[in-house]
């Protein structure tokens, strides 16, 4: 059978969390990047990575680049030696802005090699993989998917005893197409480990019982489309109340898309895009108010209404004869 030698993996930004479900929760929205991997026959060991699109300047084009990060770790999971590899990177998602750029990158490194070592681990074995190296399952899972996804550790089934943790169960949450993502993204960047080191490490029982009911909350609000629901839950007292002072305008920004009649306004993964969930007809109004505001305060961004990507990461692949 002729060996894959050109392998391109499309794969869908993401936004985190959606308020309430900080670490567990996350949708692929219709904004993309795009990663082409080519088998280069070269004696000695090669890399080769050229970046294009936004930002392509940013990214590092050495061997720390976290989508060949990615293709090695999974050639290091089968026990074989990556081969040189020329890695095309076209940039669609913004880098460093709660959006899931670096789940991309992942998911990319971790499919491209996997299709270019002629598949040896199923989607599940690589989702397992990609959730390890992010640290948590909200951007990689849907990136891989596609859909909004809620994510949460499974149990094993053990012959006799207590079951342990282990592995995920993945569940799909409908989105009611009524409902519209509208991410505002700043120019400029946060990351996620900064925005990770504001968290506190304890929260009180009044929090925790908080986020659990607004997150079910949500579940049926997304589902159902109701709107009473919607505003409800999209409150959060795990993360934003301490990521908020991380972004500039945050509260006048959140002010004037409510009042335009937003549902809702979060931050979108980690910041310090901020996405603002809106009944369809509404999305223009909403739009305008954030675009109005951010400039207000000084800050440049970009407004945009999205979809819900409902596939995922998707592929396809050139073999040599
Ligand atoms: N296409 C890419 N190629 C290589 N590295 C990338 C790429 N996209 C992102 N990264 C790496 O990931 C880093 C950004 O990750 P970070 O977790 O801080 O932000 P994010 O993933 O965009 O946001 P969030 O996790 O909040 O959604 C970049 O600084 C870069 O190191
Ligand atoms: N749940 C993560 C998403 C960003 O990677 C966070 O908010 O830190």
């Amino acid at each position: 059978m002729p060996s894959v030698s050109c392998v391109t993996v499309t794969v869908p930004a993401t936004t985190a969390n959606l308020g309430p479900g900080f670490d567990c929760i996350g949708a692929a929205l219709t904004l993309y990047n795009q990663f082409k991997f080519t088998r280069l026959d070269s004696a000695k060991p090669e890399l080769k990575i050229t970046v294009t699109g936004a930002e392509a300047e940013r990214v590092n084009t050495s061997a720390d680049n976290l989508v060949y990060q990615s293709f090695v770790k999974l050639y290091q999971h089968i026990s074989e030696t990556p081969p040189s590899v020329e890695i095309e990177i076209d940039l669609g998602v913004p880098l460093a802005r709660g959006l899931g750029s670096s789940a991309t990158a992942i998911a990319g490194g971790l499919v491209g090699a996997n299709l270019l070592a002629g598949s040896p681990l199923s989607q599940a074995e690589v989702m397992e993989l990609a959730i390890a190296m992010e640290g948590h399952p909200d951007n990689v899972v849907p990136a891989l998917l596609g859909g909004c996804r809620l994510a949460a550790t499974g149990l094993n089934e053990p012959q006799r005893g207590e079951p342990r943790e282990e592995g995920w169960e993945i569940c799909e949450v409908p989105w009611h197409s009524d409902i519209v993502p509208v991410v505002a993204i700043p120019d400029f960047e946060l990351s996620t480990s900064e925005a990770r080191r504001v968290l506190p490490n304890q929260y009180s029982r009044a929090d925790a019982i908080f986020n659990t009911a607004h997150l079910g909350l949500l579940l049926r609000g997304l589902e159902t489309g109701r709107e009473d629901w919607l505003r409800a839950a999209l409150q959060d007292r795990i993360h934003q109340p301490y990521r908020k002072a991380l972004i500039p305008g945050y509260d006048a920004v959140r002010e004037a898309a409510m009042a335009a009649g937003a549902l809702g306004m979060v931050i979108s993964g980690a910041g310090p895009t901020l996405l603002a969930v809106v009944r369809r007809d509404l999305c223009v109004s909403v739009e305008e108010a954030i675009a109005t505001t951010w400039q207000q305060e000084g800050i440049k961004a970009q407004v945009r209404s999205l979809s819900i990507d409902l596939h995922g990461a998707s592929s396809s692949t050139e073999a040599l004869p």
